[in-house]
């Protein structure tokens, strides 16, 4: 098990950690031998899931954020043990996507008993991201949110740090070609899961198990539409906006309109991992993922829907 102990909010993080000694008694009390490696700083989970080939161990667990699952899925070897999550983190996106609930008995029930899935992950120049990419609006609010503020508001910290991004937001444009087809937005985001920042939906289409991406264009620039694509996302009406465009793909260039703007980021499952230009791809070899029973992605879920 890799843990980040910097995951999480504030208060929250104080209960995060309990639920965590939770998950560690339960699976020693069901006969578990737990290899338990805390980071120490950023870029330790990848270090360690580097070792966590299928011969040495029966499954290698992140627990912490999109962040922490993000750099264990980084550095996990082509023969690797399945990924498990114990989600720790502020928003938990993938455990979202994959349905598994937060409470410890059901997150150690799926981890001990959970069926597996290989889910294809993407990948952003050399960086590999399992859940989304994006640019434009939402990689300024990843880029400049202080981590201090993330820690003490959680959740929160994104809506203040998108206000103040709306307060003073000098729009970019940028080309985005999906399968040499090229398109002119203000924002993409190159999605693997549905799921976007929380429970909304940003690309309905896209599936984890899936070997392509669903890309959500937003063509609106400015504040105005920075900001009627955010309310609508959390309404849950995005896709009623006109001006957003869903477009399916493998690869997606992603460059700069005019210039000026060196150093332009691109955020991946929530952190900053490259800068323009980027190309962004559909990784060679899929994860094995482990699921909570019931999930849609499951595999008999699946070929039970399709009879
Ligand atoms: N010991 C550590 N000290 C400081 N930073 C760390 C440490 N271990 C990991 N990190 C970094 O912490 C960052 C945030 O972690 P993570 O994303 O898991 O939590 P989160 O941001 O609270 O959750 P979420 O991404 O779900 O919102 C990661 O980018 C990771 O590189």
């Amino acid at each position: 098990m890799i843990y980040n102990p910097t995951a999480g909010a504030g208060q929250l993080g104080r209960r995060k950690r309990a639920r965590l000694e939770a998950y560690l008694d339960l699976l020693e009390d069901s006969g578990c031998a737990v290899e338990f490696r805390p980071t120490a700083k950023r870029g330790d989970a990848e270090t360690f899931a580097a070792e966590a080939v299928a011969e040495k161990y029966d499954a290698v667990v992140a627990a912490g954020g999109d962040g922490t699952i993000g750099e264990v899925a980084n550095g996990l070897p082509a023969n690797s043990a399945p990924l498990g999550i114990f989600p720790l983190g502020t928003a938990n996106v993938l455990a979202m996507e994959i349905g598994l609930p937060l409470d410890p008995p059901a997150v150690m029930r799926a981890v001990l008993h959970g069926p597996q899935t290989m889910i294809w992950p993407g990948f952003v120049n050399d960086r590999l991201f399992t859940i989304m990419a994006g640019v434009g609006f939402d990689a300024h609010v990843v880029r400049d949110l202080p981590p201090q503020m993330k820690r003490w508001f959680g959740k929160a910290s994104y809506v203040i740090e998108s206000l103040h991004q709306l307060a003073a937001y000098n729009v970019p444009r940028y080309r985005v070609g999906i399968d040499g087809k090229d398109y002119d937005c203000a924002s993409a985001v190159v999605a693997k899961g549905h799921f976007y920042g929380g429970k909304f939906i940003c690309a309905p289409h896209a599936r984890l198990d899936d070997p392509s991406f669903e890309v959500c264009l937003f063509r609106m620039g400015g504040r105005i539409g920075a900001a009627r694509a955010t309310v609508a996302l959390t309404l849950g009406l995005l896709q009623k906006l006109p001006e957003i465009e869903l477009v399916r793909g493998h690869d997606v260039t992603i460059t700069l309109l005019g210039t000026g703007l060196d150093g332009e980021p691109v955020q991946a499952d929530g952190d900053i991992a490259a800068t323009l230009p980027a190309h962004v791809r559909i990784g060679s070899r899929p994860i094995p993922l482990i699921l909570p029973k019931g999930s849609t992605l499951a595999p008999d879920v699946i070929s039970r829907a399709a009879e």
